[in-house]
């Protein structure tokens, strides 16, 4: 798995939009594979990529022509018109301003008269994509990835499921009241995400944190669904500082010497390695050190202190390379 950390949820964004443009540009349709698949979300985290691609696209730079979409998620009993439903979001958002051929935009109908059937079906037309490239997620409070809650079954495939009290509050945000959220969402399963080629997750905000250190330093739980992550060969996870404030592992970025590292070791760093940094200018720098989870509350504000004329980057050890 890969972590790339960026200073905020825009550089987060702009870090996946220009991934996405990339693997859209170098994408060659051939008669057996003519589109890349898509999956996607919906939610507020991958709001700063959709308004990238939009503009790349108006710029003259990126085409959707060879692109199909698979949407996660969406609510039970929403007509496709209605402002809260992820269809209209969507549309809102990304298709309504992209050159996709509108027939390769799917979506769970979630006012469909039999919603085991809408699943099944769904399940059907990716496989008769050739399945998901690059199935891109956000991830609730609770770790969910989807709609898929905690104590979903990690080999789960689309279908229907009841969200829970804490999803349908936090949800909230988007309608008018708490009353107006579906208690029940058609949802892609954790199973049908891990069939994709490659996972993208997008994790920002300081309400993450906590589901960010259970999906990548705890272990594979159904109870933080995101975590299931750890199986796929190829899931990359871009989140931003304020998401990684509960992350245990880290490794902070200065210049190596004595004094630094007695100030260090006074903070309860238990293993430190050193690596080259760069050729230039830097012979040494310090890599890796984990820190007590009781020390992280000033972890920041000591380290600044201390270095103050060092930039400090918080890189995850898995960091830049699929382990
Ligand atoms: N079903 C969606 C998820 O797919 C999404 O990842 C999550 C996070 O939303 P946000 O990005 O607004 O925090 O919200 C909903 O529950």
């Amino acid at each position: 798995m890969r972590l790339i950390i960026k200073k905020d949820k825009n550089q987060a964004g702009e870090y996946i939009a220009k991934y996405l443009k990339d693997r859209i540009k170098g994408f060659v349709p051939t008669p057996t594979r003519p589109y890349l698949v898509l999956g996607l979300p919906t939610g507020s985290s991958p709001l700063p990529i959709y308004k990238l691609l939009v503009e790349y696209h108006k710029a003259g730079e990126l085409s959707f022509k060879h692109v199909a979409t698979f949407n996660m998620d969406e609510y039970l009993g929403l007509d496709k018109k209605h402002p809260f439903s992820y269809h209209y979001f969507m549309h809102e958002n990304l298709f309504n301003h992209i050159d996709i051929d509108h027939r390769n935009v799917h979506i769970l109908n979630g006012m469909a008269s039999d919603a085991t059937v809408e699943c099944e079906n769904y399940e059907k037309t990716i496989e008769s994509y050739g399945g998901i490239d690059i199935f891109l997620g956000g991830m609730g409070v609770d770790g969910h990835i989807a709609f898929n809650e905690p104590g979903s079954s990690l080999a789960s495939r689309t279908r229907l499921k009841s969200l829970t009290r804490e999803t349908i509050l936090v949800n909230s945000r988007f309608f008018d009241n708490v009353s107006q959220v579906p208690t029940q969402a058609l949802t892609v399963g954790v199973g049908t995400i891990l069939d994709a080629r490659e996972v993208i997750l997008i994790v920002t905000g300081h309400s993450k944190a906590m589901a960010l250190y259970k999906t990548i330093e705890e272990g594979v739980s159904h109870m933080w669904t995101a975590s299931a992550l750890q199986m796929h060969k190829r899931a990359m996870i871009i989140c931003d500082e304020e998401a990684i404030d509960e992350l245990k592992i880290k490794t902070i970025d200065v210049k190596y010497n004595n004094n630094n590292f007695n100030v260090l070791h006074s903070l309860g760093v238990k293993s430190l390695r050193e690596t080259p940094k760069s050729k230039v200018t830097v012979s040494k720098s310090f890599a890796f050190a984990q820190v007590p989870f009781a020390v992280l509350k000033d972890w920041r504000s000591t380290i600044k202190e201390s270095f103050p004329h060092h930039h400090l980057n918080h890189h995850h050890l898995i960091n830049h390379k699929y382990k």
